[in-house]
């Protein structure tokens, strides 16, 4: 962080002495960690020392070479100082010009190369940053950091990869017990793209055929917000809130990119007419021209309508949070994982890993089909009790299980009998019971069936856990693997239907099940888990079966 000492110039003696103090602040600052206040400094000194540069080169008529040479030397390390503070308070958009100004003076300064790199990394930009290691390489500086540099240009290499196939491995973190950090991601695009929908507004649709498990986009926050929630509950929960708007405001503020990926998702409003964006504006290096700096902010109003839309909270059901416990709380924004609408038959779902968004197909998706995922229990939900949580989402749910079952309600009053029954708190045999022989009288077919068991849920998981229920019911209602079966092939996979069956095996063989039905919990796990849980051992490890 140091540099050269001006050498005292009798009739220069005012400003030189200040560019040396407002330095040595500067420094002290940035070793501090007070990063803000380091930025503050440092902007004095390099505004101080591009005057007196121009001024010497300018209106000055014997001009010292030697006191130029050493004034440029020093803006140079100030820039690059700078651009790492900047980095660090991840207003990666500034730094980055930093470094650009850094290198025009010296354009292989090693220290302002090896910040390039971590900002470009920082931007998601993996090729170009792979390249800027490279040029920090040849520096003669670089033998003396030759680990920090090669480690770099492995992590280059790795997430440039990712970033082209979706080829990741989340097993070893798994296998460790969700040891030390979270694993590093590259920001990944599949087989999709973003067109209107008949659901509302626009939407995600697959390209090409894509089977359960893949991975359909790994996508980095603009925001997250995240705690333990403790005794302090709801009041704990609006500052997390408050706090969390802040950062959105922050992201939009530093990166033009940033503000336009946010201020072009959903209001809520008037959805229809809403721009419908090329996917590649969310690819990361496509997208490097619209990185600019020019500080907007966007309407206070707007943005809250924005979060209100697509903020994702992380305890719901429909979000695997990896690597965190139970009383764990968060609240993010990822703006391609935004344009996903919701559906009760869902066919993608999300885990989140540190910052990502991993979104994976959690059933057989066909080319041109929606992607959709469950912003809320789709599981063990009827359609009255669905409709108030869309509701509660500000919209009323246009899937095609809503409709069906909409359809079944207007036209049959035993559904709603038996809607009463379950109120009243009617045995669950008996609901399953009605359930089953209702849908033979409602000539309720075929997939069909999955909807009404997936909407009951919670009466067949009663019985299906109760071994006293079973002995009682057992024989009058379908197997528990039926109904699984049936209920995972319309909701996608849940981790209340793959506890069942691994209850069953541990039950039945005291852990060792036969192949079927191992292999059928294990499709399960990577309709609910994805392939990114690629080693057999971390999914069941996963699974409770290790
Ligand atoms: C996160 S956005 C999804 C993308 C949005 N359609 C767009 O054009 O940006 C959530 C909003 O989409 C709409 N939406 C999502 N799923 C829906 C559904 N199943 N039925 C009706 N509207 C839905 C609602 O307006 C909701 O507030």
């Amino acid at each position: 962080m140091g540099g050269e000492q001006f050498e005292q110039h009798d009739d220069r003696e005012g400003p030189l002495e200040l560019l040396q103090s407002l330095r040595s602040k500067a420094t002290e600052l940035l070793l501090r960690e007070e990063w803000e206040e380091s930025i503050q400094v440092y902007t004095k000194f390099i505004d101080l020392s591009r005057s007196q540069i121009s001024k010497l080169g300018g209106s000055d008529p014997d001009p010292d070479p030697d006191l130029i040479h050493k004034l440029r030397k020093s803006l140079c390390l100030a820039l690059c100082n700078r651009a790492e503070a900047r980095a660090k308070l991840r207003d990666f958009v500034e730094a980055m010009m930093d470094c650009d100004q850094a290198l025009e003076i010296e354009s292989t300064h090693f220290k302002t190369l090896l910040c390039k790199g971590k900002v470009l990394l920082g931007l998601s930009k993996y090729a170009s940053a792979l390249e800027c290691f490279k040029t920090a390489l040849l520096d003669p500086q670089a033998s003396d950091n030759l680990e920090t540099v090669t480690g770099y240009m492995e992590k280059c290499k790795r997430l440039e990869l990712q970033a082209k196939t979706g080829a990741f491995d989340l097993s070893d973190w798994i296998l460790s017990g969700f040891r030390g950090r979270s694993p590093e991601l590259a920001e990944f695009i599949g087989s999709i793209e973003i067109k209107k929908s008949e659901t509302s507004g626009r939407g995600l649709f697959a390209t090409k055929n894509i089977v359960a498990g893949t991975l359909i986009l790994v996508t980095k926050a603009v925001a997250t917000e995240r705690g333990i929630l403790g005794t302090g509950g709801e009041k704990a929960q609006l500052i997390m809130w408050k706090n969390f708007i802040e950062e959105v405001t922050e992201s939009v503020k530093k990166c033009n990119r940033t503000h336009r990926l946010v201020s072009i998702l959903s209001t809520g409003h008037d959805e229809d007419n809403l721009e419908i964006p090329d996917i590649s504006i969310f690819r990361p290096d496509e997208a490097f021209e619209t990185c600019g700096n020019s500080k907007q902010s966007l309407d206070t109003e707007k943005l809250l309508s924005i979060l209100d839309v697509n903020s994702l909270v992380e305890d719901a059901v429909s979000a695997k949070v990896m690597g965190k416990n139970k009383e764990y709380y968060g609240v993010g924004l990822w703006t391609l994982a935004s344009f996903i609408n919701h559906s009760c038959l869902p066919n993608a779902r999300r885990l989140h890993v540190g910052e990502y968004a991993i979104v994976h197909a959690s059933r057989d998706i066909k080319a041109g089909e929606e992607i959709t995922s469950a912003y809320f229990d789709v599981l063990s939900s009827p359609l009255e009790k669905r409709k108030e949580m869309a509701e509660s989402w500000g919209f009323c749910c246009g899937c095609s299980r809503c409709k069906f079952e909409s359809l079944l309600y207007v036209t049959n009053q035993e559904i709603r009998e038996l809607e009463m029954g379950l109120e009243r708190g009617v045995d669950a045999g008996n609901a399953v019971y009605m359930v089953e022989e209702g849908m033979k009288r409602w000539k309720v077919k075929g997939k069909d069936k999955g909807l009404l068991r997936a909407s009951y849920w919670g009466v067949y998981d009663e019985i299906y856990s109760s071994e006293r229920l079973m002995r009682r019911w057992g024989r009058k209602i379908p197997t528990m693997e039926v109904v699984v079966d049936s209920v995972s092939d319309v909701t996608g996979s849940d981790e209340r239907l793959m506890k069942l069956l691994v209850e069953d095996v541990k039950k039945k063989n005291g852990g060792c099940s036969n192949i079927t039905e191992m292999e059928k919990i294990l499709k399960l796990g990577k309709g609910f888990y994805g392939k990114v849980v690629s080693k057999r051992k971390a999914m069941k490890t996963l699974l409770g079966l290790e």
